[in-house]
């Protein structure tokens, strides 16, 4: 029985209506797995960028930054909600389930975007705060609203959004932007599609009993195997880049060159994928590399800093 139901059976039609929703299904409207990596993508934005922020002002930054993502994707789900209910691995979500309101997932997400914001523009700065808001505004209404069921483009436009964080964190300690924030921008931007069209090749069924119009049901598979391969080139090239503009040192370029060789080669195991082949194996492979490759870039950034800083304090290489 749904919430709708249970309201329904409890002659509370036409009158305010609240779900027993449990703080594990508002959780789970934040989407807390994928904004887990969202997060550290943003951390790390933060502690690269040139200058000092105060630890505490800093926790606050992320803390905001978190919300505000999960915010973001609180809004999606309210949103996409309808297309949920159908695809399989969607179904189980708090509004599709009946577990949450549309309207009380609504409320969550408005209320913790402008507080996100807010306290961010407040504590840290208002260019930070107005990039905030451009990115939740980005996924909630340019990707999920607008992009997401009018273009096979959708994730490549849409996937500016997921790749602003970073520039976020790194504001929130300049006030600003720059070449380098631009550079961790453009790795996870490049890396999106391979990351997303992976998992659209497993689970092309779902969109398409949902119209949505990802590029496998639109321009065909081999079309996007090519796609994935050209846009895994791109990401592996981008990852080494920080290297070349002195952000990171050589060693970081080196292990950034083998993973993202190691990018390239699961894309192009999906592109040698055959057609017949039902389970997709080889794109569940990539799906889940993508996801280890992003997180080992940015981590890979971080100790590259730490080591980095360490050797060239007074005294500190000896
Ligand atoms: C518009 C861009 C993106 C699209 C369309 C996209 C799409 C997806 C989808 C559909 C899933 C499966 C989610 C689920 O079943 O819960 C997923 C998983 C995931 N995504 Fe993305 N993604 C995007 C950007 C990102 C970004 C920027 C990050 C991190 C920086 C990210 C991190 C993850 C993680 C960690 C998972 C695994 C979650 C799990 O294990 O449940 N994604 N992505
Ligand atoms: C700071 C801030 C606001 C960050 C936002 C980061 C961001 C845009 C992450 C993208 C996350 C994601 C799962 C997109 C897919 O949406 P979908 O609707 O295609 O996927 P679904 O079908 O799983 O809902």
């Amino acid at each position: 029985m749904t919430v709708v139901d249970n309201c329904e059976a409890l002659g509370m039609e036409g009158e305010l209506r609240l779900s027993e929703a449990g703080a594990r299904d508002y959780f789970a409207l934040l989407k807390p797995r994928v904004m887990s990596l969202v997060v550290f993508t943003a951390f790390a934005g933060l502690v690269l960028a040139p200058g000092h922020i105060h630890p505490v002002l800093g926790a606050i930054a992320i803390l905001c930054i978190a919300v505000g993502a999960g915010a973001s994707g609180a809004l999606n789900m309210w949103y996409d909600a309808d297309i949920d209910a159908v695809m399989s691995r969607t179904a189980r979500r708090p509004i599709p389930a009946g577990r949450i309101l549309p309207t009380e997932a609504l409320a969550f997400g408005l209320t913790l975007s402008v507080f996100s914001v807010a306290i961010l523009g407040l504590a840290v700065n208002w260019f930070a705060a107005g990039l905030l808001a451009f990115t939740i505004f980005f996924y909630a209404v340019v990707y999920t609203m607008w992009l997401k069921r009018s273009t096979p483009q959708n994730i490549v436009i849409g996937g500016a959004a997921g790749a602003f964080p970073p520039m976020v964190g790194w504001a929130c300690v300049t006030g600003g932007v720059s070449l380098d924030s631009i550079l961790l921008f453009l790795v996870i931007f490049l890396w999106t599609p391979a990351h997303f069209w992976a998992l659209a090749l497993f689970k092309m069924r779902d969109y398409g009993a949902v119209g949505v119009p990802m590029l496998p049901n639109v321009a065909g598979i081999p079309a996007t195997k090519r796609q994935i391969a050209l846009y895994a080139v791109l990401t592996a090239a981008a990852g080494v880049a920080p290297a070349l503009t002195g952000l990171s040192s050589p060693f970081y370029g080196a292990f950034a060159a083998v993973l993202g060789l190691g990018f390239v080669y699961y894309s192009v195991g999906v592109w040698r994928m055959p057609e017949g082949d039902e389970k997709m194996v080889a794109a569940k492979k990539l799906f889940g590399f993508s996801l280890v490759y992003l997180f080992a870039i940015f981590l890979a950034l971080l100790v590259d800093h730490y080591v980095v800083t360490f050797a060239t304090l007074p005294g500190g290489a000896h």
